[in-house]
């Protein structure tokens, strides 16, 4: 076992005594690195002139598997956990323990605490091991990717992966590509609404599915696979069901031990599915391949996105650029989509929203100019629509993570090496202390002069945060944007006028638990 000398000064020391050393260590890294964030350090350094010892991971509170069972099949909380997230905490506190048979999770459910263990995780951190997704990859030989990739080569992908996608000078070149996209679906709005009385268009997270699809395959292969086409070619539409199947299985899948997965009759569909997104995937850069191959040949200069610039700057086998594009489709699809429905269902209810991120669109764009993403950044309602709807929809609800290199200490309490913490971010962005009156759609909070001052850095994180955060947080932000601002200066939204309201339930992801329908009217 690898000691770090702190560790092995630590093994020598009574129990008190290094249970204060480990705390005093981890106070120094946290307190230094929240510098920033006032109020954090604050809470840490409470919790350390409290506390002399900590209690152990034994002596935590928290339901029995039977019991989860209970919650899950009995209390019918199965597709609502993050509800789960809230009533767990108002019986346990803001920290408890589940067990899943021999798999203890630690749930954590206040700012602070999930502050603590995030600017605990080390250097490589380690959400969860994905056995399933990876045990496709094994078998077929395939490259990880950033979601599946873990230790110093997680690290390597990123490294090359990140400038391009994070960086806001590339990321803004994104915008032209995106704004086709988005006249496009502009365009299919009108032709949808046709069909149902000139307004209505039902099931827009579906519609919205497509949009994000069509945009990311744009901006990640540069091609237009023709989602928002009246008929979507066939291969299209492969490829978009076998992105829904592959996720419909996973969550089954990983419920069996690996050594059974071949006799699983779904098994042999899993691995279709992921056969068939690597076959579409590897046509797509082929093509592109032969493409700047010729351009090189014929000494024309090789321009291009996301593809080219890694396919040319050869930092990365095309093996590997296959198993790192597919990853970031699979997270940039539904992800987006979800966000966008949730906020166009929201605005839908609340007009006077609506007129302020017009009037702010035509402020910043006059004359029907479209908005590229410089213009983006001077309007704040659009970046409050869209922070307000991350808050209440958080598209992944609960995020694990893996504290493996330290002894930990989180609260109270301290645990050992390789403990698995679940975030519970759903519950903390529902707390009244940090957003008052939660339940409610309010933008206004995150301008200036709002509520913001109350907000702890770590209430509403929806991307994540630090070196492991969402690795296409700057081109969600673009795509939803661009979308947002131009479909609302285009049509006014109306709710469904049968005045259904849509729940959230969770599929892994947040996601409407019945159809949003909305009402497009044009704006004059
Ligand atoms: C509203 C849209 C989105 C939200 C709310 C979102 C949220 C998240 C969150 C919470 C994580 C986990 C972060 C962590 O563990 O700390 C994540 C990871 C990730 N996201 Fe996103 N995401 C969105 C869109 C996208 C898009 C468009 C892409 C691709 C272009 C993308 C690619 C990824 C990848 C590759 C990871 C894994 C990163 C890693 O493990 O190194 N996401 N995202």
């Amino acid at each position: 076992m690898l000691l770090t000398s702190f560790h092995r000064a630590a093994a020598r020391a009574p129990l008190k005594a290094c249970r204060t050393a480990i705390w005093t260590q981890q106070y120094k890294r946290t307190s230094s690195s929240s510098a920033s964030t006032s109020s954090s350090s604050a809470a840490t350094s409470t919790v350390l002139s409290d506390r002399t010892s900590f209690k152990s991971i034994e002596e935590l509170n928290g339901p029995s598997f039977p019991t989860s069972l209970y919650w899950f099949f009995i209390k019918g909380y199965f597709d609502k956990v993050h509800q789960l997230q809230i009533e767990h905490k108002k019986i346990y506190g803001p920290i408890w323990k589940s067990k899943y048979g021999p798999l203890v999770v630690v749930n954590v459910a206040s700012a602070e605490l999930i502050e603590q263990v995030i600017r605990q995780e080390g250097k490589y951190p380690i959400r969860t091991d994905m056995p399933h997704w990876r045990g496709y990859r094994e078998l077929r030989k395939q490259a990880y990717g950033p979601l599946t990739e873990m230790g110093p080569e997680w690290q390597r992908i990123r490294s090359i992966l990140n400038p391009k996608m994070l960086k806001p000078k590339h990321v803004s070149t994104f915008s032209p590509a995106i704004n086709l996209v988005v006249t496009d679906f502009i365009q299919k709005i009108g032709w949808l609404r046709e069909k149902e009385n000139g307004l209505m268009v039902r099931d827009m997270a579906s519609e919205l599915y497509k949009f994000a699809f069509e945009g990311i395959c744009y901006v990640l292969f540069e091609t237009r696979m023709g989602c928002l086409e009246k008929i979507i070619p066939q291969e299209t539409q492969q490829f978009i069901d076998s992105v829904g199947e592959m996720f419909r299985l996973s969550p089954i899948l990983v419920l069996f031990p690996k050594s059974v997965w071949p006799y699983l009759p779904f098994w042999k569909s899993f691995v279709a599915t992921w056969d068939h997104l690597f076959k579409v995937a590897k046509r797509l850069i082929d093509t592109k391949v032969v493409e700047i191959k010729e351009k090189m040949e014929k000494g024309e200069e090789v321009e291009g996105e996301y593809l080219t610039h890694l396919l040319i700057s050869q930092k990365m086998s095309v093996d590997e650029i296959l198993g790192s594009i597919t990853e970031l489709l699979l997270a940039g699809v539904d992800t987006t989509s979800n966000t966008i429905s949730w906020a166009l269902y929201h605005m839908a209810r609340e007009p006077t929203i609506q007129e302020k991120l017009c009037d702010e669109v035509n402020r910043v764009c006059p004359e029907g100019q479209i908005p590229q993403a410089e213009d983006l950044a001077k309007m704040p309602w659009l970046k409050a629509i869209v922070k307000e709807t991350l808050r209440l929809y958080p598209v992944v609800p609960g995020n694990a993570r893996v504290v493996p290199e330290n002894e930990t200490v989180v609260g109270d309490y301290y645990f050992p090496k390789k403990t698995l913490f679940h975030l519970c971010h759903y519950a903390v962005s529902y707390e009244e202390e940090h957003f008052p009156d939660p339940q409610a759609f309010l933008p206004e909070r995150w301008l200036r002069g709002g509520d913001k001052m109350k907000q702890h850095p770590f209430s509403s994180i929806p991307f994540g945060f630090g070196i492991r955060a969402c690795l296409g947080k700057r081109v969600a932000e673009l795509e939803m944007y661009c979308l947002l601002s131009r479909l609302i200066r285009h049509f006014e939204v109306r709710p469904d006028p049968s005045g259904l309201s849509v729940e959230a339930k969770t599929r892994t992801l947040l996601v409407p638990s019945s159809p949003i329908n909305l009402q497009f009217l044009d704006r004059q």
